[in-house]
């Protein structure tokens, strides 16, 4: 059994607990859309979205000390352009919480960093104040993928469509999806190769797709590689969660385009 079918199977336990007891309310202070799509499409350097991850599957305990919304302030001061908030429990010791608590003190773009596998995870998604929510073409027949992103374009969200080879690259095209994910890292194996998105962002033409490239960036070489096959944004979690002094990570990673 692969990590990934691991945990979609504590995510039909977790969505079974969530539509007996979740109670749908919007916790929003402020209801502003803030669109990932918007602010990264345009832009005149390479997008950095900074992840919010204690933990992970792969790489075990990463910084699991860490405050939230302390550590979202520091990441938009150094010039993120949105924030990602891992809310797995099991896998990634995250916590709805965290985005609430994001949501409350920075103004970028928030992207939910969940294994969704059902409406009520995007309800909640929504409550909690994301922005962006992540739809994984790995871990679902297309048929539901199709029918999640509608469900969270109704209720005014963004969704990251996360592929990682050209039959999942295929899926995001008929789905429509706008902002691709392309993940350097196999969710089976762990493997983690940037040739991944050189190969792949390369089959997509079309100038209004904004296409992101995530996992395995540590150095100003890294981004270099991506920006020339062509993404708009990054998201890089170990590497920032792991940094003791992110004003220096920060300009190692952030080149114009
Ligand atoms: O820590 P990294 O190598 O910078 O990776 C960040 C991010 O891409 C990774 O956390 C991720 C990408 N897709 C996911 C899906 C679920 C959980 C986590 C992820």
């Amino acid at each position: 059994m692969t990590i990934l079918t691991q945990i979609l199977a504590e995510k039909e336990k977790e969505v079974v607990q969530l539509k007996k007891n979740y109670q749908p309310a919007s916790r929003l202070k402020d209801v502003r859309k803030r669109s990932l799509y918007d602010s990264f499409l345009n832009a005149e350097e390479i997008g950095i979205i900074a992840e919010i991850k204690r933990a992970s599957p792969s790489r075990g305990a990463i910084n699991t000390n860490v405050n939230p919304p302390k550590q979202a302030a520091q990441y938009v001061n150094n010039g993120a352009g949105a924030i990602s908030i891992l809310t797995d429990q099991p896998f990634f010791q995250g916590a709805m919480s965290d985005l609430e608590a994001v949501r409350n003190t920075v103004d970028v773009p928030l992207l939910n960093k969940d294994f969704i596998i059902d409406e009520i995870q995007i309800d909640r998604a929504k409550d909690f104040g994301a922005d962006v929510i992540l739809l994984i073409a790995a871990a679902l027949p297309e048929q539901r993928l199709a029918d999640l992103y509608k469900y969270a374009l109704a209720k005014d969200l963004e969704v990251l469509f996360e592929v990682h080879n050209q039959v999942e690259l295929a899926a995001a095209n008929e789905i429509g999806a706008k902002i691709i994910g392309i993940n350097n890292r196999d969710l089976r194996t762990f493997e983690v190769d940037l040739a991944t998105t050189e190969k792949l962002a390369g089959q997509v033409s079309d100038p209004n797709k904004l296409l992101i490239s995530e996992s395995g960036f540590r150095k100003r070489e890294d981004v270099e590689r991506v920006k020339q096959a062509g993404v708009k944004g990054i998201l890089v979690g170990e590497t920032m969660m792991r940094s003791g002094n992110l004003q220096q990570t920060f300009r190692d990673l952030q080149i114009p385009l």
